[in-house]
């Protein structure tokens, strides 16, 4: 589509004709950019590595927990205590162990009793030889659940040996293998020594257990199934954090299987030729529909990464009904759906208005509402600035006036947006009724605003950063508008001049158009829209109470509206809305002279200056002199107002106080910004006292 759009920055000249100012606030305009991305991605990137640090200890803390409850201890030891069987001299020591000491379920264990019998000398180790060792396990109920028995002997010492010390320890494998029988766990055991002449001083009964599967993983490989471990955890969490992430920013309910499936009938039309291309003859419509399926939830999901980032970095509801939008693919949103919009889209589809309204790509039906889908505006924009503007001199349809006679409908919502606006709006009776009629509403928002008077109000303001302002209810004055559409544009000349000619194009554009002959434009705005790398673009939006006019009228658009006459006064709003921007023009080319003069003053000489001056063109000449005297004019007519402020003047001391007279409340409320480190402003105080208050002495 033709934007139509002009191109910012035509080679650095501005007003001047000087590139240095252009080139400043270019600079100027790219430092804060950068600074502002800089931060922005700073705290992005603290943002991420909090995110990450919190994953990676919730990850830790869930591997560990996993580790010390799943994996059991790899060896048991427990004492034995033991009795004499005397006079056989047979010990059978006894031991309790919970069922789940004595062993994991599944696992294999190995009983081993190690014994240090306290043989005292070689005789009786040579004497005892070969002797028995048992062990009998028993279940709760004390039922012997399996028994083992293994031999084993000392080890021979000589009686020469006499000082060294005589003990041995002597170690018994019970059970190479034991099975636990999960129906009848073993608790305990008893272990008995079948030898007459061994002498035992302390025993000691160690589990060791086999670990089969993951355990022998866990285990054997510690540190490479911790970082598997860790690293399957970390992806399973980020994972889900993503996901829930995307269904935050998005609120991913609403794309449901039968969105999907209504999606899949939307867009019959585009793929039936890529069914076409895809699938063979032979297969059924059933399992085409489910391939389909299949495809596009792997392209929804794309999308959705895609929205994603689109509609992080700029998509925005400025003015209008709250939750009447969804994005769409492709550089689409989705707008509620409207007869009257949808037939007028239709209509400028095909009339030399086109290049200045949003596609318009039909409708659509999602969730069980229906849609019109039209071109994103803001896409491809980075860190888009955005304005609102609502054309025309009244904002209510006649029938809305003529229902309010016939049939009043009283609406609470808006006599409190009312009370909320100016308490003393309503009148008695509608404080009473506690409602106003929908016309006496919009009729009141025109007439506070500058609807009425100006034929176009502000309704909202994006800056780049995001920050949106949308108290304009009450601008009121040209002067309110003007400082608006300098701090909307930052004062930078090519956006407002790429602006300035927009609208005349617009303008011409509306001549031609037949659609804006036979229309009444009720409620249609102008969006303004730019960013500091691309380009400046003002679109038509809106067309929700735009309707064709009745034949007998003919619509002129510039003249003021009398009920009957169906007048909108949109061509009245066009003209002053475009004479604000050329104002707007004036004020920041004199703004961008004056800071290039400051910059001058401070480090060139006067002489130089003034040769600088001789080389200008003639016509550049004529228009700083026309620049200065009209910031000059201003000045003066400002300062006066602010100098004459009796509050400044001290008859007594014969002085006037210009202290924090830039933000002094007086002056800021009639907005009026006197700047005293301006030249301009200085020498009109200097004149302003010498030709007003001459008894001030400076
Ligand atoms: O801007 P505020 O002061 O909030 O008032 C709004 C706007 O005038 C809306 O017009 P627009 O759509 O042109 O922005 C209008 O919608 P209509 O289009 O229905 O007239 C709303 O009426 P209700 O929708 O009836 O509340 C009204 O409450
Ligand atoms: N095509 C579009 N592209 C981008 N933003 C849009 C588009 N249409 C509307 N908007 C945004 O939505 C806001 C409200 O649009 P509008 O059509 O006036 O809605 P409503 O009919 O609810 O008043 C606009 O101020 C603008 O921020």
């Amino acid at each position: 589509m033709d934007t139509g759009s002009e191109p910012m920055g035509t080679g650095g000249h501005h007003g001047s004709g000087d590139p240095v100012g252009p080139a400043l606030l270019w600079l100027q305009d790219t430092v804060m950019t950068v600074t502002l991305q800089a931060c922005k991605m700073v705290l992005q990137g603290a943002l991420l590595l909090c995110a990450l640090g919190l994953l990676l200890l919730t990850t830790i803390f869930l591997y560990g927990s996993f580790y010390y409850s799943y994996m059991p201890l790899a060896t048991y030891s427990s004492p034995v205590h033991y009795y004499c069987n005397f006079p056989s001299l047979l010990l059978p020591h006894c031991l309790r162990l919970s069922p789940e000491e004595w062993q994991e379920p599944g696992d294999d264990i190995q009983p081993a009793l190690s014994d240090l019998p306290g043989s005292g000398d070689a005789r009786v180790a040579s004497q005892s030889g070969m002797f028995m060792v048992k062990i009998s396990c028993y279940s709760r109920q004390g039922q012997p659940v399996t028994y083992s028995a293994r031999s084993t002997m000392l080890r021979y010492r000589s009686g020469l040996l006499q000082t060294a010390d005589q003990r041995q320890l002597v170690e018994v494998e019970l059970f190479s293998q034991y099975r636990e029988d999960s129906y009848a766990p073993s608790i305990g055991a008893i272990i008995e020594i079948q030898s007459q002449r061994v002498q035992i001083y302390s025993a000691q009964l160690y589990i060791h257990a086999h670990f089969t599967g993951i355990r022998y993983f866990l285990y054997n490989f510690l540190t490479l199934s911790a970082v598997m471990g860790l690293a399957s955890i970390f992806f399973f969490l980020s994972v889900l954090l993503f996901f829930s992430y995307l269904r935050l920013i998005w609120g991913l309910a609403g794309m449901d299987e039968s969105e999907d499936t209504e999606h899949l009938q939307d867009d019959q039309d585009d793929t039936t030729a890529e069914s076409d291309e895809v699938f063979s003859e032979g297969e059924d419509t059933a399992s085409k529909r489910s391939t389909m399926r299949r495809c596009r939830s792997w392209r929804t999901f794309l999308m959705m990464i895609q929205w994603s980032v689109r509609r992080q970095s700029s998509w925005v509801q400025l003015a209008g009904h709250q939750g009447n939008f969804q994005l769409s693919e492709g550089g689409e949103v989705l707008k509620r759906f409207s007869e009257v919009e949808a037939v007028c889209l239709q209509a400028l589809m095909v009339d030399p208005l086109r290049p200045f309204v949003p596609q318009y790509h039909g409708s659509v039906t999602r969730g069980g509402n229906s849609y019109i889908r039209l071109e994103d505006l803001l896409s491809g924009l980075k860190n888009p600035v955005i304005m609102d503007c609502k054309m025309g001199v009244r904002t209510y349809q006649e029938e809305e006036l003529t229902k309010s006679h016939t049939k009043p409908t009283l609406r609470t919502d808006m006599y409190q947006k009312m009370v909320k606006v100016d308490p003393t709006a309503p009148t008695v009776e509608e404080h009473e009724q506690r409602g106003v009629t929908k016309w006496r509403y919009l009729q009141w928002r025109d007439n506070t605003s500058s609807t009425s008077t100006l034929g176009f109000r502000i309704e909202g303001i994006m800056m780049e950063n995001g920050s949106v302002k949308r108290d304009f209810k009450k601008m009121l004055t040209p002067a309110q508008v003007t400082e608006a559409l300098l701090s909307f544009t930052k004062s930078h000349l090519h956006i407002l001049k790429a602006y300035h000619s927009r609208l005349q194009a617009l303008d011409e554009a509306l001549k031609e158009s037949p659609f804006f002959k036979s229309h009444e434009m009720i409620g249609s705005s102008l969006l303004f829209v730019h960013d500091w790398t691309s380009k400046a673009s003002i679109w038509m939006i809106d067309f929700g109470k735009t309707i064709p006019s009745p034949s007998s009228v003919q619509l002129r658009h510039n003249v003021p509206w009398a009920e009957g006459n169906r007048e909108d006064g949109y061509l009245i709003g066009l003209a002053a809305l475009t004479s604000f921007v050329d104002q707007a023009i004036s004020q920041a080319a004199c703004i961008q002279e004056e800071n290039h003069g400051e910059e001058t003053d401070s480090v060139t000489h006067t002489l130089q200056e003034q040769e600088h001056t001789q080389t200008k063109s003639q016509g550049e000449v004529a228009q700083n002199e026309g620049c200065l005297h009209s910031a000059e004019s201003l000045a003066k007519s400002q300062t006066l107002r602010a100098t004459r402020n009796a509050k400044r003047f001290d008859g007594f001391q014969r002085a006037l106080d210009l202290k924090n007279i830039y933000t002094d409340p007086d002056l800021v409320s009639q907005n009026i910004r006197a700047i005293l480190s301006r030249k301009t402003f200085m020498d009109a105080v200097v004149k302003i006292i010498e030709e007003n208050i001459p008894e001030v002495i400076l």
